[in-house]
């Protein structure tokens, strides 16, 4: 058994504690604040002992691999690349050395180039065929999409540009609903892609040019975003509509350079900056502040806590913040893609689980939907609340100090729960007497000591959207280099695209007698219904 692993056996033996006993202790300030953001975890059964064990455990793996990672080694070592989102927000006096070369002048000049073409779209002095750009189709999926998608609606109270809009899905209802009541002669197109070869990527490009194919010079309304300028140039974008990084910022990790450009677009180049900010302030706490009270290495630990040691199986991230919708949609990929994997750096399967399912939707709308199972099921669901001290509606604060109350009510019945004598004492105010007094109680008995954290933060601005996403961003780190896995690859995810594109012959008519009896029968069928 390695470190890590008798650490969390070590840990086991803490399991079992009544969270609002733990909560009693003042000496368990479970708390840890960065910036304009602080993160509660009072509320959960971890005790001191555990605390100091996953500490210990993280000390021995998390500075080395941090430097590692900032200081630009090749540590993504199943691709042999460096991992350097963070080079993006990297501040105008950074320095980070890849191959012997800074990278800092070309990430600068990048960003400078973003922030002119953005000035001049939302200026107008870029134009389409029909005049002002309007509307920004931004076309990409995964990493490509999910960033600036969850980030643009995160940060609508500051859009003051064109509106933008994002096709991500192969599925053509995508394109076609997107793209209903949009004027291509003003309608900017942004193919996102850091390969540019994604399939679903490159057919929803092509049915866009066909989209546009009566405006004058339609290639003019295109730009790429991407690291491969030569497929971007065989698409037919030049290279001053072309904004280009490295292999080394991973699809998932790529909101901040190039993939980022709707976003600029739509909040405009001083905003996006105060976002990278917010991220910058983030990495430099994650490189400098102890581990104890180091905000992402704290989230690791938390969530190796309730995954590993007490065995829960999933995770939700429940924002009671409607503006943060596609968070969780985008935690997904930046936690299941980073750390759902089995085997280890050293090619050995895991000594046990990896990373947890992550799921979530915003407070109060999940309340009456599936809080149900997390107050009362069976398995125990470690929640991750977060809300902001104000919304940006002040004619609608009322509504904010609800959303306050929910937020906080759910954590507390979550902790406190119901006995079956409180439960049994309702009951019997409303005249029941047993045996169904006790029958109808049961059923409104609370298990309680369920565990909850809190993350709460003034209000949403771009710089605490950039340092929330920075914080979640290192919190995957920790936990992969704890677990001994390589959160910057991908491989689980080529196994489908390989058998899809043998799959599309077949779909068109070919010979499907080679699948298994189950595929073969479905096509079949499907075909049949499609009559072509
Ligand atoms: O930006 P690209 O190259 O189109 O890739 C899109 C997404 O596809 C994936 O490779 C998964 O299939 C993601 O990691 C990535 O974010």
């Amino acid at each position: 058994m390695n470190t890590f692993w008798k650490a969390v056996a070590q840990a086991k033996q803490e399991t079992g504690a009544d969270i609002q006993t733990l909560l009693s202790d003042p000496a368990r300030d479970f708390t840890v604040s960065q910036g304009d953001v602080i993160f509660d975890y009072r509320k959960t059964a971890m005790t001191q002992a555990a605390r100091t064990t996953l500490l210990a455990a993280a000390e021995a793996v998390v500075p080395a691999a941090r430097a590692a990672m900032f200081n630009g080694q090749p540590i993504n070592d199943t691709e042999g690349r460096a991992v350097l989102h963070t080079a993006l927000r990297a501040g105008p006096d950074a320095e980070i050395h890849v191959d012997g070369a800074d990278i800092m002048p070309g990430i600068r000049a990048t960003l400078d180039r973003m922030g002119a073409f953005a000035d001049q779209v939302r200026s107008g002095a870029f134009t389409g065929a029909g005049g002002k750009i309007t509307d920004v189709l931004n076309i990409g999926i995964g990493g490509s999409d999910l960033g600036p998608a969850m980030a643009t609606l995160a940060l609508a109270p500051f859009a003051d540009g064109p509106r933008v809009h994002f096709v991500s899905n192969v599925d053509g209802a995508d394109f076609a609903d997107k793209t209903r009541g949009l004027n291509p002669a003003t309608t900017l197109v942004i193919v996102a892609s850091k390969t540019f070869t994604t399939i679903e990527t490159m057919t929803n490009a092509a049915t866009a040019k066909a989209w546009m194919a009566d405006v004058p010079n339609l290639d003019a309304q295109f730009v790429a975003l991407s690291t491969a300028d030569d497929k971007v140039a065989a698409f037919g974008i030049p290279p001053e509509r072309m904004f280009g990084f490295e292999d080394w910022v991973g699809g998932r990790y790529s909101m901040w350079g190039p993939i980022g450009l709707s976003l600029m677009l739509a909040i405009g180049p001083e905003r996006f900056e105060a976002m990278l900010a917010g991220a910058r302030a983030m990495d430099d706490h994650f490189r400098t502040a102890p581990l104890a009270q180091n905000m992402p290495v704290i989230l690791a630990l938390v969530g190796i806590w309730h995954h590993q040691v007490c065995g829960f199986p999933t995770r939700a991230v429940l924002p009671y913040d409607n503006r943060l919708a596609r968070l969780p949609a985008y935690l997904q990929q930046l936690e299941m893609e980073s750390n759902g994997k089995r085997v280890t750096m050293d090619g050995q399967n895991s000594e046990g689980v990896t990373g947890p399912v992550v799921w979530g939707e915003p407070g109060t709308n999940g309340q009456h939907a599936f809080y149900q199972l997390i107050h009362q099921g069976t398995t125990p669901v470690p929640c991750e609340f977060m809300i902001a001290a104000r919304g940006h509606e002040p004619d609608l604060d009322h509504h904010h100090r609800l959303l306050i109350a929910n937020c906080l009510a759910q954590s507390e019945a979550l902790m406190r729960g119901r006995s079956l004598e409180e439960a049994r004492a309702i009951m019997a105010a409303k005249g029941f007497e047993d045996p169904e007094q006790d029958r109808q109680a049961r059923h409104r008995v609370f298990p309680g000591n369920r565990p909850s954290t809190t993350l709460i933060y003034p209000q949403l601005t771009p710089e605490v959207l950039g340092q929330i996403v920075a914080l979640y961003e290192h919190r995957v780190f920790v936990e992969g280099v704890m677990l001994g896995i390589n959160s910057f690859d991908q491989w689980g995810v080529e196994l489908g695209k390989e058998l899809a594109t043998a799959l599309g012959p077949l779909v068109d008519g070919a010979d499907a007698s080679t699948k298994d009896a189950s595929t073969q029968a479905l096509l079949l069928q499907l075909r049949a219904w499609r009559g072509d």
